[in-house]
């Protein structure tokens, strides 16, 4: 792209590539000095030019201007990174029909049921926290929602792979990085709202605030889709300028969930939309489930999908790992795991435990709490387990720089009447509570889903999976020794 055509002001030189990390090698490229929060971009121009920049966005006065080297004074340079974005990478979100969902849980299941109905059809990528996909492309991201430059430049390679539409999960930190500013949405979709992220964002306040620009940035041709059960739903939506389309159960909601029935393999439910009343059924189970699938359906049929063929795709849908995941390897008693790790997500995932567990039965949870994140949340994680499960089992979940034992210890002050143990060893705590299981009780292994990775205080590190963990353990100790007497070893 020619640096002219972006720069009003510029001579007529090839820009080859946009950077916002003097780190990467970018031959005939344009530098965005970017403010973050640990480092200036201002400080690495130097870098830039030795790794390729020939011109150089910057809001602070420069310490040293090189001849030969462009330079660019703008007021904000994330807001000017965000319009060469999009114009450098063909304004890529304008030639696909774009869903954003955003929201504290649910945001990876809604996009991917999205893609998953619209693909037969409508080919469709998507961009989320487990992967990036579109066509036979599948990418590991390193973000939720990727950074300015990455998110557009996967756009565009998904309208030159012939993509006509596109989900994406929009978190709170990206919106307030404003890393989809640029991004044009034709669907938003809102979820729900719990503490999470507060220690990025400080206040319940400010993370609602953040979610909602999300909505505001809207324009009045794109549809706001929310979900009014949640306290925040409403409000979300009130300065946006889309068209403002509302689910959930209540009854005053356009696309309203009238009666329902959670099975252990998959829900049946009637769906009134508008005045209109549907049977829907799914394999997808728990009430979790119920309400991402209806926020999916909403703007499905939305965007132009008749409901007759919703009905029909979303009969089996693909189970996604370690999202409400029933594991069934022969047992005698049900295994569930959930990437729950929100109170809210928490409370649910019991609530469906509480509804598929015989009353004489027992739910033996397995579950931990993020080191250096929101430690607010840690006791009251331990109260909702107390208040449902009849066994605990604390555990490791990316523990960062802190002791595993003490944010066991942590959650533990939210416990009263519920036996517990702490065992720091994630695998050896899966093996305990599956070990400890009689038939018919419920298992549940929650806050890591199907991640393949332990943050500790070196690094993100390998981890088997606690989809994979739960395989291998009932495999290997459990149904071996069903009918057997034998004696576990406790482990701490
Ligand atoms: C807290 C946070 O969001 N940080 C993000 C932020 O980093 P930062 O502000 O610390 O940036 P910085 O390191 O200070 O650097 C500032 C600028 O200088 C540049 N730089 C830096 C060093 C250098 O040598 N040369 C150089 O050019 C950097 O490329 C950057 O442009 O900007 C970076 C570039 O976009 C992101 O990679 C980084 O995400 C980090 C890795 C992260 O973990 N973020 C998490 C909290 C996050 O965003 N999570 C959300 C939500 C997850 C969910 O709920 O699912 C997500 O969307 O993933």
């Amino acid at each position: 792209m020619l640096l002219n055509q972006l720069f009003k002001q510029a001579p007529e030189i090839e820009i080859q590539s946009i950077n916002d990390d003097s780190r990467k090698k970018k031959p005939n490229s344009l530098f965005f000095c970017v403010k973050g929060m640990r480092f200036d971009g201002h400080q690495f121009v130097q870098d830039a030019i030795e790794n390729g920049a020939i011109a150089v966005v910057h809001s602070e006065e420069l310490v040293h201007y090189e001849e030969g080297i462009l330079y660019f004074r703008v007021n904000d340079v994330v807001d000017t990174l965000n319009v060469i974005a999009d114009l450098f990478y063909a304004e890529a979100s304008y030639h696909l029909q774009m869903f954003g969902v955003t929201g504290t849980n649910g945001k990876e299941s809604i996009a991917k049921i999205i893609q998953e109905v619209l693909n037969p059809d409508k080919a469709t990528g998507n961009i989320g926290s487990d992967s990036i996909t579109y066509g036979t492309v599948k990418l590991q991201p390193l973000l939720t929602t990727p950074n300015i430059i990455d998110l557009h430049s996967i756009l565009k390679e998904m309208v030159d792979a012939g993509m006509k539409a596109a989900t994406l999960e929009v978190s709170s930190v990206g919106v307030e990085q404003k890393r989809v500013q640029s991004v044009h949405f034709d669907y938003a979709i809102f979820t729900n709202l719990d503490h999470n992220h507060l220690d990025f964002h400080g206040t319940m306040q400010n993370y609602f605030e953040a979610k909602k620009k999300f909505f505001d940035d809207l324009d009045e041709k794109a549809c706001a889709i929310t979900n009014i059960d949640d306290p925040y739903g409403l409000k979300m939506v009130e300065d946006s300028e889309a068209r403002v389309v509302t689910y959930g159960m209540s009854e005053e909601a356009m696309y309203s969930i009238r009666q329902y029935r959670l099975k252990k393999d998959g829900t049946s439910f009637c769906l009134k939309v508008y005045d209109q009343e549907y049977d829907i059924e799914t394999n997808l189970v728990s009430r979790f489930n119920l309400m991402n699938l209806t926020a999916a359906i909403v703007a499905l049929h939305e965007s132009g999908v008749k409901m007759e063929l919703i009905q029909e795709r979303v009969k089996f849908l693909t189970q996604m790992e370690g999202h409400m995941q029933m594991i069934q390897e022969g047992q005698n008693f049900n295994v569930l795991v959930d990437i729950a790790h929100t109170v809210d997500g928490l409370s649910r995932v019991l609530e469906y435990a509480t509804s598929i567990t015989p009353k004489n039965c027992r739910i033996i949870v397995v579950n931990g709490s993020v080191g250096k994140r929101d430690k607010i949340k840690r006791q009251k994680v331990g109260n909702l387990m107390d208040q449902y499960c009849d066994m605990i089992i604390l555990t490791e979940e990316d523990p960062r720089n802190e002791s595993p034992r003490e944010i066991a210890e942590e959650i533990a002050k939210g416990i009263d009447k519920t036996p517990y143990l702490i065992i720091s060893d994630r695998y050896d705590a899966i093996r305990q509570a599956l070990e400890l299981a009689d038939p018919e009780d419920t298992v549940l292994v929650l806050g890591k889903g199907n991640q393949k990775f332990m943050e500790r205080d070196i690094g993100r590190c390998s981890y088997q999976g606690d989809v994979i963990i739960v395989k291998e353990v009932l495999k290997k100790y459990v149904l071996i020794k069903e009918g057997e007497d034998y004696e576990f070893e406790q482990i701490y």
